[in-house]
């Protein structure tokens, strides 16, 4: 067994949490058994296969608590197979999908997960473009209780505060009352990641955030993340090394639907496993 085995042996929620394994409860928002220290997220032996090709193969992974973790791999690695188990939209074929140390996401719908406290944005924008960026947060807010109820119903002091905090956040409290359509490739992204965060996920996945970007906009997407991070998990799937330098402190390397490698960047890029795989693309 390679140290990188024992370390999961180790680690396998079930095996650290024994008491835990009578099955789930409902935790509310905000109320995940995923304190400081902890992990939020344990992906254990997972598998999902396609017609007999298994997309993600035994696949162990965890993520802790308020951390910032990179995703990279080459094409068909199983990195989107991975979000996709992680939010419902693709059940494994076996394996188990921990979200704190008693949230069965294996067993909850899309939406329930969504409302558990994981929140995905997808590679391509899909805001609002009629919808000033203001509305597009003031809509996201009230998903649940509908648009019209988003549109006609009056706001709260409390919920304009947090609409503009996030604004802020996603560096668009100048252009709050520009129509989406108009806002830039970056700030299109940007936006869309505060419509995530106005459903106050604790687990962020994003998918490819920099694609199409300038020099700038990646600049402050990095930063972005960063500031993400800790209040929020986040995980990034993302292809362009220099960036995912500039802000990973761990970097998880998926190949043929397992880890290949994980480690600090400098690790992974120098590990011959990963040398080879990349090379040989
Ligand atoms: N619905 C599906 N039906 C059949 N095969 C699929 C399906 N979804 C994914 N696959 C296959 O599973 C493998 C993993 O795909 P996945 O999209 O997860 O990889 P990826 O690492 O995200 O790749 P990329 O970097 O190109 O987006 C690929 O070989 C892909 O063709």
């Amino acid at each position: 067994m390679s140290a990188l085995d024992n370390l999961r042996e180790t680690f396998r929620r079930d095996q650290v949490f024994d008491f835990m394994r009578q099955g789930t409860r409902a935790v509310a928002p905000g109320q995940l058994d995923s304190g400081a220290g902890k992990n939020i997220l344990y992906l254990e032996d997972i598998t999902v296969s396609f017609d007999g090709f298994k997309a993600l193969n035994d696949l162990t992974m965890y993520i802790k608590t308020g951390e910032l973790r990179c995703i990279i791999g080459p094409n068909g690695a199983g990195k989107s197979t991975m979000m996709d188990v992680i939010t419902g939209k693709t059940r494994p074929d076996s394996g188990t999908c921990f979200f704190g140390q008693t949230l069965d996401l294996t067993r909850l719908s899309e939406t329930e997960i969504a409302t558990a406290g994981i929140g995905r944005k997808f590679q391509k924008p899909t805001v609002f473009p009629e919808h000033t960026a203001f509305e597009n947060l003031e809509l996201a807010m009230n998903d649940a209780k509908g648009t019209w109820h988003s549109l006609f119903t009056r706001m709260s002091g409390e919920q304009k505060s947090w609409i503009e905090e996030t604004l802020a956040q996603v560096g668009l409290l100048d252009d709050r009352h520009k129509v989406a359509g108009l806002l830039s490739h970056g700030q299109k992204q940007w936006l869309e990641i505060g419509m995530v965060l106005m459903q106050k996920p604790q687990l962020l996945l994003v998918d490819e955030p920099i694609a199409g970007m300038t020099r700038q906009e990646v600049e402050r997407t990095g930063q972005l993340l960063q500031s993400l991070a800790g209040k929020h998990s986040v995980v990034v799937v993302e292809h362009d090394m220099e960036f995912i330098r500039s802000i990973a402190s761990t970097v998880t390397v998926l190949h043929q639907g397992s880890v290949l490698a994980e480690g600090t960047m400098d690790q992974v890029q120098n590990d011959p496993k990963v040398i080879e795989v990349y090379l040989g693309e």
